[in-house]
């Protein structure tokens, strides 16, 4: 609890006079003001968070947390929970979806294993940080205790500092874990109080038949288990996942270390909407990166109060939204940068 404490406890607000500064460049920028959009407001959302005026993003990775769940035994996700495994070894292999596109966006993928259900082989590329072997069936009692979710929540900030210390200038999200679609769905329905049957999807294509069994197995497990609504590290530990906390952990170091942090898809934004319910602080470090295809996607970044970026129909996960967001934010510095003003321009503002 430490280090959590004490992380939340070095979360500040972004830097108001930098903010200031930029957005009065970005406003003399020769183009009509207002021009260039959402670009205009992530060059100054990463002044304030840096308290640089053109601040360089670079070395750049999306920390991906494996984890498998327990509720997978009620017959919520039509994938076999060994995929967890086999993906686990292949996305620092950079062959999977957010390996593709990372190689793309100069991204490197820092692959942890928060809680697969089985030992691996770590080597050098998957980082050994297992929490608990899986969560627990939800429907029988906690996924984890109160103290897995905060040591789950810590080895996500242990992570962060860790690769921000090697030079990270800006992290994204990712997640790999089959089933995890339902514990995201049960913390949305606690923290939005909204009835799981109108907030749950198919994930990784679940047969549509099989939608409503999921719907009530959230029912049964929130119903079993009560969350309370205004202890968000409760909600994790009851109904949460292991994914879900080292993500939350992630963004709660990115912005205790003034980090920008990008926020995936489904399973990422309810980390989001965890690690704002520990400390509202975060929300100025977050930006999100897509509106995920998942049913609850829409509900649950209207909770969060952040607009995603992109709207690609996609709901992969693994940090393969967060990782298209990348060159975006570059886009938005060199924008500031290269630009010239009005005033360079010889006219004046029009
Ligand atoms: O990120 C998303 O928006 C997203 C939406 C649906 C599914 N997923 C991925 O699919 C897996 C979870 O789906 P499921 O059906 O097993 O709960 C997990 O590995 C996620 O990375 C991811
Ligand atoms: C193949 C596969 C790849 C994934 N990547 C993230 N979630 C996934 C789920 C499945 C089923």
């Amino acid at each position: 609890m430490e280090l959590l404490k004490r992380t939340v406890e070095r979360i500040e607000g972004l830097n108001e006079d930098v903010m200031k500064e930029c957005r009065d460049r970005v406003d003399n920028l020769i183009k009509p003001q207002g021009s260039l959009g959402k670009l205009e407001d992530l060059a100054v959302q990463m002044s304030g968070i840096t308290g640089e005026m053109f601040p360089v993003l670079d070395n750049k990775a999306i920390i991906v947390m494996a984890a498998d769940h327990g509720v997978c035994d009620e017959g919520v996700a039509s994938a076999p929970q060994v995929v967890t495994v086999v993906q686990t070894y292949n996305i620092p292999k950079g062959i999977t979806g957010v390996g593709a596109l990372a190689a793309v966006a100069g991204a490197d993928l820092v692959t942890v294993d928060i809680g697969v259900q089985e030992d691996l082989e770590y080597g050098d590329t998957i980082i050994n940080k297992k929490v608990k072997y899986g969560t627990d069936n939800m429907t029988k009692g906690p996924a984890m205790t109160y103290e897995e979710a905060v040591k789950a929540l810590e080895t996500g900030i242990e992570v962060a500092e860790s690769e921000i210390k090697k030079g990270r200038k800006i992290i994204g999200t990712g997640e790999m874990g089959i089933g995890n679609t339902t514990p995201s769905t049960a913390i949305l329905s606690v923290l939005g109080e909204i009835a799981p049957e109108e907030i749950t999807g198919i994930g990784a294509n679940l047969d549509a038949s099989m939608v409503e069994n999921k719907a009530n197995v959230i029912r049964r497990a929130i119903a079993l288990n009560c969350p309370d609504k205004k202890d968000p590290i409760d909600v994790l530990a009851k109904v949460g996942g292991l994914d879900i906390a080292g993500m939350a952990g992630t963004m709660l170091g990115c912005a205790a270390n003034k980090t920008p942090c990008i926020v995936d898809g489904y399973i990422s934004t309810m980390a989001a909407l965890i690690a704002c319910a520990i400390e509202p602080k975060t929300k100025n470090y977050l930006v999100t990166s897509h509106f995920s295809k998942e049913k609850g996607a829409k509900t649950a970044s209207e909770l969060l109060g952040l607009t995603p970026m992109l709207d690609m129909n996609m709901r992969l996960g693994e940090g393969s939204g967060a990782v298209l967001v990348f060159n975006i934010i570059d886009a938005a510095i060199n924008m500031n940068k290269a630009m010239i003003t009005f005033q360079e321009g010889g006219i004046g503002v029009v």
